[in-house]
């Protein structure tokens, strides 16, 4: 059953048309990867999606609910969250304590909200920072803390712009890890934007590809790496855009 549909999605910026006639649906606890070129209208989708900017057409339907054009925190609540590229913790905060104020809405008592968030620090693995000041952290802590925040949500739909960006490869592996384990032990649903595509090919159960705000093609990661369009529009491009 699908749990997110988008149907029809176009949005323009003076002129400029960031996104035309988007379908797509994505299976509760699939995990769909979206690819394309610079400027392709990713993060566009991912705003239209999680209520950060109405579409001018279209519609957005989580769990059978059209939410096009709700506020943001009322689709998170719902259990649709997203993560952004660059994300700035509260600095005079710790760790731990930036985890548990994105679960604050719950009103949960102190204690379960500090040892509900204690655990999440610990699943994205930064046990060992939890009591340290979250500006402290290096990129890849920031990128976990980033992750952390949007699982105190209990997001049932996880959308993840480019949370590999910035790391080295030994600190993607975790990562990678880690969602594969949130798709297996909780079932949550993941979109994921990603340059890197040995990620893509790992993650992905399917691959979107958009291209000047339309959609390209879409199926398994062999069949849009091997689509002649999408090397055209995209894979082809120089080294570095698209990284291995
Ligand atoms: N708020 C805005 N105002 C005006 N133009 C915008 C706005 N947001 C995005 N755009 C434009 O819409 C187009 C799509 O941008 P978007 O950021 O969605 O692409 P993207 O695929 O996420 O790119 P990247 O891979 O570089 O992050 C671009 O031409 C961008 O300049």
């Amino acid at each position: 059953m699908s749990i997110l549909e988008v149907t029809g999605v176009g949005k323009g910026f003076r002129g400029l048309r960031a996104l035309s006639d988007v379908d797509f649906r994505v299976d509760q606890g699939e995990i769909l990867g979206i690819i394309g070129p610079n400027g392709a209208g990713k993060t566009t989708l991912f705003n239209v999606v999680c209520g950060a900017i109405a579409p001018d057409t279209g519609t957005v339907t989580f769990g059978g609910r059209d939410v096009t054009g709700a506020k943001p925190h009322r689709i998170a609540r719902a259990g649709m969250v997203r993560t952004f590229q660059l994300m700035r913790p509260f600095a005079s905060m710790t760790v731990q304590e930036n985890v548990a104020l994105a679960a604050q809405h719950e009103r949960l008592p102190a204690r379960r909200l500090r040892d509900g968030s204690m655990e999440i620090v610990e699943r994205v693995g930064l046990g060992d920072w939890a009591h340290r000041p979250a500006t402290e952290l290096p990129t890849a802590g920031l990128k976990r803390l980033e992750l952390a925040r949007a699982l105190a949500m209990k997001p049932r739909v996880l959308l993840l712009d480019e949370v590999l960006a910035g790391l080295v490869p030994s600190e993607r592996e975790p990562v990678l890890d880690l969602l594969a384990d949130l798709r297996e032990q909780d079932g949550t649903t993941l979109l994921f934007i990603e340059h890197i595509m040995a990620a893509v090919m790992r993650l992905s159960d399917r691959v979107l590809v958009l291209d000047q705000g339309r959609v390209l093609a879409t199926g398994s990661a062999e069949e849009v790496t091997s689509d002649p369009r999408v090397i055209e529009a995209y894979l082809g491009e120089e080294p570095g855009d698209a990284e291995a």
